[in-house]
């Protein structure tokens, strides 16, 4: 029997549709109130029925917690996992709410992203406290729940995503000559200058996604590398990160480079943005223009990252040490929705409905 004051792990995901007709209620989710033009929508629903209206998230992390549980009952810990998400089925808030009835007290949240910003670590925090409400009003009472810091430079995530691209280069016949390029879901530059602190200048989000591409790149071996981004939403009118990956594709191809390997680092798994939009898109891409291409794999379920996780859990645990390679401040834990930090990580101010 172990000691711990906790008695749960919750692994907290984006969710994503698993049938035709759950595409379209799934975007809405997603998008209600944050100003994405429908054309941008009709795109992206045209995205996912082409995998027959599934996203391949919901699997890859019942896979993830599935290797979990393993992990954990090895390390002898007995702390049951539980999973639910943001956007779509199984939601947060009715997993939360079994938590609840089973009797869970004091879990620990794995959200499934490695970096800060607001929608990679301050909307998480929302989610946890908005299920701890749903829970309350169902049940009369909520687990405590403590969100495990960002991780995207701890040594075994960065050697899981190091080993993708390791196995990419063994596709290509370029191998170790190819240019090594990383990607992550592009935000609205307004949303990168509030990540963080304001004392610390902002941008941890793009800052911690370039530490992480340094390490994966030294780990690697690779002398250079660039980081680049994907999956831009919005209206066009509001500047997100750029470049985009499919026109960095060209911009190297102008410059003599034959072969590119591709990491998605910002990105724990190889979910829907990733096999569309670089196995389609940007592969695609690749091959007219004539430029030799592989995708790296991303953390998905490998040992180290799974070993990882139970690390983390540690630390909350046992105080054990935190492993850290990088130089931003560790963040991204907070108690039932609270923030890492007052004024971290402030949500773009949006557009309101005009009032009747
Ligand atoms: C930083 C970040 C991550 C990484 C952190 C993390 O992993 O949490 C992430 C992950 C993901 N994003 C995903 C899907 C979508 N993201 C969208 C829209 C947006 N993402 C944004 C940011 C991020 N997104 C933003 C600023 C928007 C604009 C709307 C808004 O201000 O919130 C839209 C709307 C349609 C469109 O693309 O326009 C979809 C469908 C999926 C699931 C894929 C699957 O189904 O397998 C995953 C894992
Ligand atoms: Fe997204």
């Amino acid at each position: 029997m172990s000691t711990t004051p906790y008695d749960a792990v919750l692994v907290l995901s984006f969710g994503g549709p698993e049938a035709r007709d759950e595409v379209r209620p799934f975007l809405e989710n997603v998008t209600r109130g944050r100003g994405v033009p429908p054309e941008r929508l009709d795109e992206v629903e045209e995205h996912y029925q082409h995998f027959g209206g599934v996203s391949p998230i919901n699997a890859l992390n019942r896979e993830l917690v599935a290797a979990l549980r393993r992990e954990l009952t090895d390390a002898g810990l007995e702390l049951p996992v539980y999973f639910g998400n943001r956007n779509w089925h199984p939601f947060a808030e009715d997993t939360v709410t079994e938590m609840a009835n089973d009797g869970v007290r004091n879990a620990l949240v794995l959200a499934t992203s490695a970096y800060g910003g607001y929608s990679a670590c301050r909307q998480y925090h929302e989610d946890i406290a908005r299920a701890r409400e749903a829970a309350t009003e169902r049940t009369g009472g909520a687990p405590d729940l403590t969100k495990l810091r960002h991780f995207y430079d701890h040594p075994l995530f960065v050697e899981s995503v190091a080993d993708g691209v390791r196995a990419a280069r063994e596709k290509l016949d370029a191998g170790h000559d190819a240019r090594l390029v990383f990607t992550a879901h592009s935000i609205p530059i307004s949303a990168d200058e509030t990540a963080g602190l304001p004392d610390e200048g902002g941008h941890r989000y793009s800052r911690q996604m370039a530490e992480a591409a340094q390490l994966v790149a030294d780990a690697v071996g690779a002398t250079d590398h660039d980081l680049v981004w994907q999956s831009r939403s919005g209206p066009p009118q509001i500047p997100w990160l750029e470049p985009d990956i499919v026109d960095h594709l060209d911009t190297l191809h102008g410059k003599g480079v034959r072969a590119v390997v591709v990491s998605p680092v910002g990105f724990v798994s190889d979910h829907l943005e990733v096999v569309w939009d670089l196995d389609n898109e940007a592969a695609e891409h690749a091959e007219e223009i004539g430029i030799g291409f592989a995708r790296a794999g991303s953390a998905g379920s490998d040992p180290r990252f799974v070993r990882m996780i139970v690390e983390l859990i540690r630390e909350q645990v046992e105080g054990a040490e935190a492993r850290t390679l990088g130089s931003a401040p560790r963040a991204g834990v907070g108690c039932n929705g609270s923030l890492c930090a007052p004024g971290c990580c402030e949500p773009p101010v949006r557009r309101r409905p005009a009032s009747s």
